[in-house]
């Protein structure tokens, strides 16, 4: 990046949309990376909690938060920053969004750090999003293998920062990223937001194989074989496959598919122990976001003619009733197939 391209992207001050386990991590992530960071929750009490003890006790228990991180549930503050994070479920993101609209000075940055497809519109996060902030407000994508209660301990981690423009991600990259969160820069921001939305739902397939001890093989082979449904998919939307060969796809699917910390996977768990999602969410203030996405994938894989059984077959059980050994049988009667065409 030329001194002059610095001098254009000042990033002082953050702006963290979201007071969930998420945000709340990134926005100490851009305290240690040297920002001034305003978390904006959207709830009075959260923020009253968050000032009253120096902890989100609600999404992020035990990590004590900084002074120096300011807290706030007034969208104006928002005005003031040079750089905003936007991590606000997927499914909230475009409402979020269109109340943030008004607060945004013109070439603000919206990093969008959601992970999944609105379900109404099957469009990806930059398209909800964008069509929601005033035009031409520059849109970039955080997304990879990141559980927040790690990032929020100063944990070592690697993610993808993916921006069309490359100066402006490149300047992003520095303003965000520390010794121990580390962003690696992309321009595939479809890609990107492809690789985090899927690997949610087939984490939810792997975590039925946990419930239902189907053995590490299955696991392996979903792994694999859900990275072959999400290439697929990003392909015919435009992204590019080294992206989901990086962190924001097998990184992330990875991570997500093999830890019980992911709320995705345990929430796969949970249904393969034979609790019914009705009851596992009942239980949970935390977003899943694979339950939403499954359907909304499975809606866009069917206008771009793309095939993604494991998905729909994850699909099938949370939305339509299938029973969970009827899913399995119809991925394991498949017909057999090359590995690759
Ligand atoms: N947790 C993680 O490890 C990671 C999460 N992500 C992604 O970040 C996003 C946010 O997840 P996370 O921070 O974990 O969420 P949490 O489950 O920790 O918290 C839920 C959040 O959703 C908010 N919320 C609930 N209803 C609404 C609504 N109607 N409008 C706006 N906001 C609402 C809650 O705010 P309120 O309290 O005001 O209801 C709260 O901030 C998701 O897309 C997730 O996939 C990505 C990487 C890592
Ligand atoms: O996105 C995540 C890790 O990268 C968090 O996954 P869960 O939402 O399943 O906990």
């Amino acid at each position: 990046m030329t001194e002059s391209q610095r001098a254009a992207f000042q990033f002082r001050r953050i702006g963290v949309i979201g007071g969930g386990a998420w945000g709340t991590a990134l926005a100490l992530a851009a305290l240690r990376a040297g920002r001034e960071t305003l978390l904006w929750a959207r709830e009075p009490a959260v923020v009253e909690a968050i000032r009253a003890t120096r902890e989100n006790r609600d999404y992020l228990p035990g990590v004590p938060l900084p002074e120096a991180l300011e807290v706030t549930d007034d969208l104006a503050g928002i005005g003031a920053c040079d750089a905003v994070l936007l991590v606000s479920p997927a499914q909230h993101a475009r409402a979020v969004s269109a109340r943030l609209a008004p607060h945004l000075r013109p070439g603000v940055p919206v990093v969008i750090c959601a992970k999944g497809i609105e379900l109404d519109s099957h469009a990806l996060m930059s398209e909800a999003v964008g069509a929601a902030l005033p035009a031409g407000q520059p849109v970039a994508v955080l997304s990879g293998p990141t559980f927040a209660a790690e990032v929020a301990r100063g944990l070592p981690t690697a993610v993808t920062l993916a921006c069309a423009d490359t100066a402006l991600g490149t300047a992003l990259v520095e303003a965000l990223g520390s010794r121990t969160f580390r962003p690696y820069r992309s321009d595939d921001v479809v890609g990107a937001q492809v690789g985090g939305a899927v690997k949610n739902v087939l984490a939810i397939a792997c975590g039925v194989v946990e419930g239902r001890r189907l053995g590490d093989n299955a696991r392996a082979a979903l792994i694999t074989r859900g990275l072959a449904e999400i290439t697929r998919l990003a392909l015919a939307l435009g992204g590019r496959a080294e992206t989901l060969m990086g962190l924001s796809g097998l990184g992330d699917l990875t991570l997500t598919c093999s830890s019980l910390q992911s709320r995705n996977m345990s929430l796969g768990a949970a249904l393969g122990e034979g609790r019914t999602l009705q009851d596992i969410l009942a239980a949970r203030r935390s977003v899943a976001e694979g339950v939403y996405t499954a359907a909304a994938v499975v809606g866009l894989a069917a206008k771009r003619g793309v095939d993604m059984p494991i998905c729909q077959a994850v699909d099938a059980t949370l939305n339509h009733g299938a029973r969970l050994e009827e899913t399995i049988d119809g991925l394991l009667s498949r017909p057999f197939r090359g590995e690759w065409h």
